[in-house]
């Protein structure tokens, strides 16, 4: 059971998922698993705010590592899921691959500004402030849980999914 975990626009699930796919696992994302079973992430927060989905989060990352069948499995983490301990102490006792995607905020802006903006809610219109903000918070949080880091500024996502690949064999 593989995890990836870091800020929103790191790369978890476009990369998690080419991954998968190079190393013939299977994926999942939580926040997919959230959407099939509920709504658009950004709607459901909207709607419900952001405690009702950081419960939902939870739950569902709990559903997960109860009921993978085959450890052949790559987990694409919301950014987050680390805020709450009760997360940090599953993930921490279901894997002991848990990968930190580490990006400046000048790359997750580039990333981020290339996708949709509006699936994240969370982030508002000053881009730079918002995810410094966020950073600042969670930096220790991510830092703390992973067992293997990847600074993942100037690679591509081709680039990035050999990293992981060479950094999992190590
Ligand atoms: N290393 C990278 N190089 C270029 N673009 C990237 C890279 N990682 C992610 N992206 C792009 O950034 C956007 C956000 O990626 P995503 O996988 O959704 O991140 P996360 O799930 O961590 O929020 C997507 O458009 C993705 O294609
Ligand atoms: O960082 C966060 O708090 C969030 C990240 C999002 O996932 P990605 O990290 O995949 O963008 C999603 O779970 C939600 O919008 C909240
Ligand atoms: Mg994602």
């Amino acid at each position: 059971m593989i995890f990836l975990i870091g800020m929103m626009g790191s790369g978890k699930s476009t990369v998690g998922r080419e991954l998968a796919k190079a190393l013939d696992y299977s994926f999942i994302d939580t926040d997919s698993v959230i959407e099939d079973r509920y709504m658009k992430i950004h709607k459901l927060i909207k709607r419900e705010g952001i405690d009702v989905f950081r419960d939902i989060e939870n739950q569902v990352l709990k559903d997960i590592v109860a009921t993978s069948l085959s450890q052949k499995i790559i987990i694409a983490t919301g950014g987050g899921i680390i805020l709450r301990r009760e997360n940090r102490e599953v993930i921490e006792k279901s894997s002991k691959k848990i990968i930190y995607l580490k990006n400046s905020i000048d790359s997750l802006i580039r990333h981020l500004q290339s996708d949709n903006l509006s699936k994240r809610p969370l982030l508002n219109t000053d881009l730079n402030n918002t995810l410094t903000h966020l950073l600042s918070e969670r930096s220790e949080l991510y830092e703390g849980l992973a067992t293997f880091t990847i600074t993942c500024d100037h690679l591509n996502k081709k680039a990035l999914v050999e990293q992981i690949k060479q950094s999992l064999l190590a």
